[in-house]
């Protein structure tokens, strides 16, 4: 006799509500212009009429699903769903995996993490990062990430070399290129912060995605050729990124998004059998899905690195923090 047919599965009604949130400084990345965040909140309510919420938050550009294949994803499921069929969800589809798993996880409890978290604050691409720091600086942040590979490699070097010898020795330093410099343009930029470490106080913690997704081989190169650390992102967008990046050597810093990473369990289940050096990264997702991620990050982060969620003063309001207000909003 099989057991398992007399456990009880979860079900839960569904439903859920497209969103769109404009940003107020677009985020400018070597990939170009993104001004509207667009996403679906979703809605589950357990027999006991017990809510979870959650969130799917494409960036197809990274390698997830897009919002049409999110879209038409929700649309074909019945209005009754069980955890079965939210397990079943295929890899392709890597938000979705994140959204309804967190979901239906939650359906018995809403609670926010005590968000002891260090956070990093997002910097825009350009000179813009000059004086940008300093209002983040006031709220508290000492961990910053400027964007670079948007202009060229001359003119980012000179508003680095101000922007390094402008901030206070305490401050922190990433720099994420979003796999925008060639080969040689990451050596310069890796050369050049290794020159920094001796010479200021200032820590340049790492550089993110140097080179394009396929050159996984030169990224493991440099990693064993500078002391400047780097750190993989659009290569371990999705779990089987991570996981083929593990298998082919990786053991720098993978930054997790975990809004399009895929299924939590899985991650958590992969994470509690390798160590690996995690930094948590926002997608511009709202409340529900930040709180799903920083439940996420609480249960594998080492710590020891600022979460990279500080990015709302990308956008024009205030988050609406109550996911039922939030929802009737839509
Ligand atoms: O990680 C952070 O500190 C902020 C989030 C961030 O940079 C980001 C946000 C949305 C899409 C891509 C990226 C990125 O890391 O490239
Ligand atoms: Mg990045």
């Amino acid at each position: 006799m099989n057991a398992d047919k007399f456990v009880p599965q979860h079900s839960a009604l569904f439903e859920f509500r497209p969103y769109q949130r404009r940003f107020a400084k677009p985020l400018i990345t070597h990939y170009g212009v993104w001004d509207t965040r667009e996403g679906i909140i979703l809605r589950l309510v357990d027999e006991a009429g017990k809510i979870g919420w959650g969130e799917i938050a494409p960036i197809s550009w990274f390698g997830s699903e897009t919002l049409e294949q999110a879209l038409d994803f929700c649309r074909q499921l019945p209005n009754q769903i069980t955890s079965e069929m939210i397990l079943a969800i295929p890899d392709c589809l890597p938000a979705c995996q994140f959204g309804f798993e967190s979901a239906i996880a939650r359906v018995r409890s809403w609670e926010g993490v005590e968000n002891n978290f260090t956070c990093s604050g997002l910097l825009s691409a350009g000179e813009v990062a000059l004086q940008q720091w300093k209002t983040l600086w006031e709220k508290g942040y000492r961990t910053f990430k400027w964007k670079i590979g948007v202009d060229a490699i001359a003119k980012e070097l000179a508003i680095f070399d101000t922007l390094i010898h402008s901030l206070p020795p305490s401050a922190k330093l990433r720099l994420d290129a979003n796999g925008g410099l060639s080969y040689a343009e990451a050596k310069l930029w890796l050369e050049t912060c290794d020159n920094i470490q001796g010479e200021l106080p200032i820590e340049i913690e790492f550089l993110e995605q140097p080179l394009a997704v396929a050159e996984l081989a030169k990224m493991l190169e440099l990693s064993r050729f500078y002391r400047t650390a780097i750190a993989l992102d659009e290569s371990v967008a999705t779990l089987p990124q991570i996981i083929s990046c593990y298998q082919q050597g990786w053991r720098g810093i993978f930054v997790i998004k975990p809004a399009i990473v895929g299924s939590p369990s899985k991650l958590h289940q992969f994470c509690q059998q390798h160590e690996i050096d995690a930094v948590f990264s926002s997608v511009f997702e709202t409340e529900i899905g930040k709180q799903a991620a920083l439940n996420l990050a609480v249960k594998l982060s080492r710590k020891h690195r600022a979460v990279g969620f500080g990015v709302d003063h990308f956008f024009a309001q205030a988050e609406v923090t109550n996911p039922e207000n939030l929802w009737n909003n839509l």
